[in-house]
């Protein structure tokens, strides 16, 4: 067996339903065994940001691994903010990168796509993955390549496999899938008992789920658990849309999503006042509890995160997030306790009022949860900017989002990823601004066969911006026509300026099937989402206060 082949099924073995990828003359012999393989299907984009962002979304919802492929220097270069992204936010994604073969990288001369070093790549990506290996020797590689891909999934961080363009047609064996990485029962047991004797003593604890609860599967258990401890749940901002397929929510206690101070004060307080915050696969990020009045003391939560669970001071490491739900869940009862009152209803506005009013932000929101409520969920992507506020405000339903790490370019690709991976239409929403970065992504619908629906709230400016700083007259974008564009790329562009023209064209978004639907709000500049208002009023008070 080649490298190539060898690897391509290590990736597939490993958890990979597809290689997202951008051809270079460093990584086309690896290209070319990918498409004579068919191991696993290729989806091209055109470029490097989308692409990766749109392997994140897939594996943010199929699971597993996600896979890039691109060439050396210029594309994987071109693909770094995607990973930093996907790192920040724990996402498994493996970048498969060309290089230059042993021996023109040392023949003297400087390669095309290098920088200071013929190892720049190497370098850059060592900060933003959590474990790297190059095949430069086929004897070693199978190990060394089965380490890498068990830690993206063990850590579900991206990781990087450098593959040196003379050695893809190499002889290489096979490579193994390893064992999980042990750890220690007891520790885990210990740690439970721990847990459960804090969450019995505790007068008011609180259930928060965070990413890593999805990243690793564990949704159902993590409900199994809610509804055994019988606990008021909490999302982070990021950890959005947890919780939601399905009937993963009977009988959980599902509050809504902690937004500190822009959030429901009764679904604020119920962490802000909790004397025991238990905190599953919590990202402690500022955009999850830094907006908390009350600085939440982390002292006195517990938290798993990262392979590791906390108890005030103390830690148990290398203790992997599943064994301690499971460990938690052998110590409680499955015969259900009394019925706890029920979930407070998720602070979800409704009823768009299709009238010859303007349409505006807090709209968004309203319309689609019109939709769930008239058809069920439906898997939707966010963008950054106010788009992310409007998706905050949605009925639970599955959200992939940049939350934490908050670039904008993400929508669009993730849009279109969750589409590839699951086979669902998506639903994405995303700002004028944004939309010009990976918006045209668009016009490979028609070739990769998906109809993805987009709601662009065109405010014609960087509005966040705006609202941070008022005085910044560099905020104004000016009018794109994106609803002429998406015409041009294949799609059908709709440009509607009420709410009744809004109403009008979802409708008829969802009615048509077959190619992308672009809907363009022609949102009043200096109008936001109230979330998005909440948000900014008490950032803007909390530094007042400092
Ligand atoms: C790649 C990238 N560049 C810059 C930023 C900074 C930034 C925001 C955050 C603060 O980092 S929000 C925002 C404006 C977004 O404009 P648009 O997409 O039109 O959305 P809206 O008009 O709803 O704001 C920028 C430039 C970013 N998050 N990501
Ligand atoms: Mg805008």
């Amino acid at each position: 067996m080649t490298v190539g082949l060898s690897l391509l099924r290590a990736l597939k073995s490993h958890g990979a339903r597809e290689i997202f990828g951008i051809p270079g003359d460093f990584v086309l012999p690896l290209f070319k065994q990918i498409e004579e393989s068919a191991i696993l299907p290729l989806v091209t984009l055109s470029h490097e940001p989308g692409l990766g962002f749109a392997a994140d979304a897939a594996v943010r919802m199929h699971g597993g691994i996600g896979v890039t492929v691109v060439t050396y220097g210029a594309g994987a270069l071109n693909m770094v903010n995607a990973v930093a992204n996907a790192y920040a936010e724990r996402v498994p994604l493996v970048i498969v990168a060309g290089c230059p073969g042993a021996l023109e990288a040392q023949n003297g001369l400087v390669l095309h796509h290098q920088v200071q070093h013929v190892d720049t790549q190497w370098r850059i990506f060592r900060e933003i993955t959590c474990d790297q290996v190059r095949i430069s020797d086929p004897a070693h590689a199978p190990d060394e390549i089965a380490r890498v891909l068990r830690h993206c999934r063990e850590y579900s961080l991206p990781v990087l496999i450098e593959v040196p363009r003379d050695i893809t047609q190499a002889a290489m064996g096979e490579v193994p899938v390893l064992p999980a990485t042990p750890y220690s029962d007891e520790a885990v047991a210990e740690c439970a008992d721990e847990w459960m004797q804090r969450i019995q003593a505790a007068r008011h604890p609180v259930l928060v789920v965070d990413v890593e609860v999805r990243r690793f599967g564990l949704e159902a258990r993590v409900a199994e658990l809610a509804r055994r401890l019988q606990l008021p749940v909490l999302t982070t901002f990021m950890g959005r849309g947890l919780l939601a397929e399905g009937q993963l929510l009977e009988g959980v206690q599902l509050h809504g999503t902690y937004l500190g101070i822009a959030g429901d004060a009764r679904t604020t307080a119920l962490l802000d006042e909790s004397d025991l915050p238990v905190m599953l696969g919590a990202i402690l990020s500022d955009v999850n509890f830094g907006v908390s009045a009350e600085k939440i003391d982390f002292r006195r939560a517990l938290i798993a995160a990262q392979r590791e669970a906390r108890v005030g001071h103390h830690v148990y490491p290398n203790l992997p997030l599943a064994a301690l739900v499971e460990a938690l869940l052998q110590r409680i009862p499955a015969a259900t306790r009394a019925r706890a009152p029920a979930p407070m209803p998720i602070d979800a506005p409704g009823g768009l009022v299709a009238d010859d009013e303007p349409v505006r932000a807090a709209d968004v929101s309203r319309a689609i949860n019109d939709r769930i409520r008239a058809h069920g969920p439906l898997p939707i992507a966010s963008d950054m900017g106010d788009c992310l506020f409007a998706a905050m405000e949605l009925l639970p339903t599955t959200l992939v989002a940049p939350g934490y790490y908050a670039t904008m370019g993400y929508g669009v690709p993730a849009g279109m990823g969750v589409q590839l991976a699951t086979g669902e239409r998506s639903l994405t929403l995303v700002g004028d601004g944004a939309f010009q970065m990976t918006g045209l992504e668009l016009g490979n619908c028609a070739r990769l066969g998906i109809d993805p629906i987009v709601i662009v709230l065109n405010n014609q400016s960087w509005e966040m911006i705006r609202a941070f700083q008022p005085e910044s007259r560099c905020s104004d974008l000016g009018d794109w026509h994106l609803a002429r564009v998406a015409d041009a790329i294949g799609g059908r562009g709709q440009r509607v300026r009420t709410r009744r023209e809004f109403k009008a064209a979802l409708d008829a978004a969802f009615a048509e099937r077959g190619r992308f639907q672009l809907i363009e709000l022609m949102i009043p500049p200096g109008d936001s989402t109230p979330t998005l208002k909440r948000f900014s009023d008490g950032i803007h008070a909390m530094r007042a206060r400092r």
